[in-house]
């Protein structure tokens, strides 16, 4: 199977590159791959030739967005839907990622892919209107909602925790805004799972449209930390105290969904996909990540937006 993924240094990407090892893969970001430049998605198709298409690109700078709204645009709506038109010209099927930050986290239960989106925040529009877009664009799409990605490569939520936990004494988190965390290597899998239907299926096949998958369990950026901070303490990491605080006293520039956990069991019943423990997951990426680590108090990760 010839593979092309958009984005390479991204979580989500890296992991593709990882599972995808047996397969001919290309991945690429910019200069290579622009989403938002026609030229550059047309070259990258040409070079890569895919059966497949898998969108790891995404601008997903949560609180940026906010001033940074055409951008976060040309990219998750309208460079997102250029791929995937481009994808469908060379009848490629599409695998695009979006986001629990669609919904306003006000239902009160798990959200299902029925339930309409209410973003918050210029990030969640971006990629609501890239949902749409990108299955406009390409029927032959499959759409992954997940949330909370982690991984040991880039900007993420586990690395901003262990750098915090290594400078403070205590770290003050939300123990009100409910979710689950997704490891990439998780979402990876899943999509080497559904590949090969996708590659068979005509466009009127269920095993195209959107699809919720998250880790499980659900908890809260609170649980999550608490969780973090005791497997990495197992593995040497000095242990902070961890505080539960509410969002109003963590203020920042976009609003998070107060409860964005996605009800999972569609992918269950189409591609056979049920969601992973996140803990175990959590587990290998310390383990990679102390493996790359010279010593404890060596900052981990870029300082990128969840660097605070
Ligand atoms: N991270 C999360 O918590 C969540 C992510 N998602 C979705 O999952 C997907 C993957 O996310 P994740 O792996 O975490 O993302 P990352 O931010 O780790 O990686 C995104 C990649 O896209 C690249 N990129 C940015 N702009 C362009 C462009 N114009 N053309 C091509 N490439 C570009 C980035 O390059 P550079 O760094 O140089 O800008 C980066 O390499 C995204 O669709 C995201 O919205 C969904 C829920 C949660
Ligand atoms: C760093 C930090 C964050 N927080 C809070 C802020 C926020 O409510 C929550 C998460 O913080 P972050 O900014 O790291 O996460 P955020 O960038 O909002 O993560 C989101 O990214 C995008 C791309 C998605 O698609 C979402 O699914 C989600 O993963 O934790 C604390 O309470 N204490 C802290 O020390
Ligand atoms: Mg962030």
């Amino acid at each position: 199977m010839r593979v092309l993924v958009a984005g390479r240094e991204g979580q989500v990407a890296r992991a593709l590159v990882a599972r995808l090892a047996d397969h001919q893969v290309v991945a690429l970001e910019p200069p290579e791959l622009d989403l938002t430049d026609d030229a550059s998605v047309a070259a990258a198709m040409a070079r890569a030739r895919p059966d497949l298409v898998v969108n790891a690109a995404a601008y997903t700078a949560v609180d940026k967005a906010e001033d940074q709204e055409a951008l976060a645009f040309a990219v998750n709506c309208d460079g997102a839907a250029r791929l995937a038109a481009a994808a469908a010209d060379a009848g490629a099927p599409f695998v695009h990622f979006s986001t629990d930050y669609v919904f306003d986290g006000l239902k009160g239960a798990p959200y299902l892919e029925s339930d309409a989106p209410s973003p918050l925040g210029v990030y969640g529009r971006s990629k609501e209107a890239g949902e749409r877009a990108v299955l406009a664009a390409n029927p032959r799409s499959v759409v992954l909602r997940t949330a909370w990605v982690c991984s040991p490569d880039g900007a993420n939520f586990v690395k901003t925790m262990l750098r915090l936990a290594a400078e403070r004494e205590e770290l003050r988190v939300v123990a009100d805004q409910h979710g689950a965390p997704t490891f990439a290597a998780d979402l990876a899998d899943a999509v080497a799972v559904m590949a090969p239907r996708l590659l068979a299926a005509a466009a009127e096949d269920a095993a195209f449209g959107l699809f919720h998958l998250t880790g499980s369990p659900h908890t809260t950026w609170h649980g999550f930390t608490a969780e973090i901070l005791a497997q990495a303490a197992t593995r040497g990491h000095r242990q902070p105290r961890l505080q539960a605080i509410t969002t109003s006293e963590f203020p920042t520039r976009a609003v998070r969904p107060v409860d964005g956990r996605l009800d999972c069991s569609r992918i269950g019943q189409v591609h056979g996909i049920t969601p992973a423990d996140w803990r175990q997951s959590l587990a290998r990426c310390l383990d990679t990540l102390v493996a790359n680590t010279p010593t404890r108090d060596t900052p981990t990760g870029p300082a990128k937006e969840n660097s605070v």
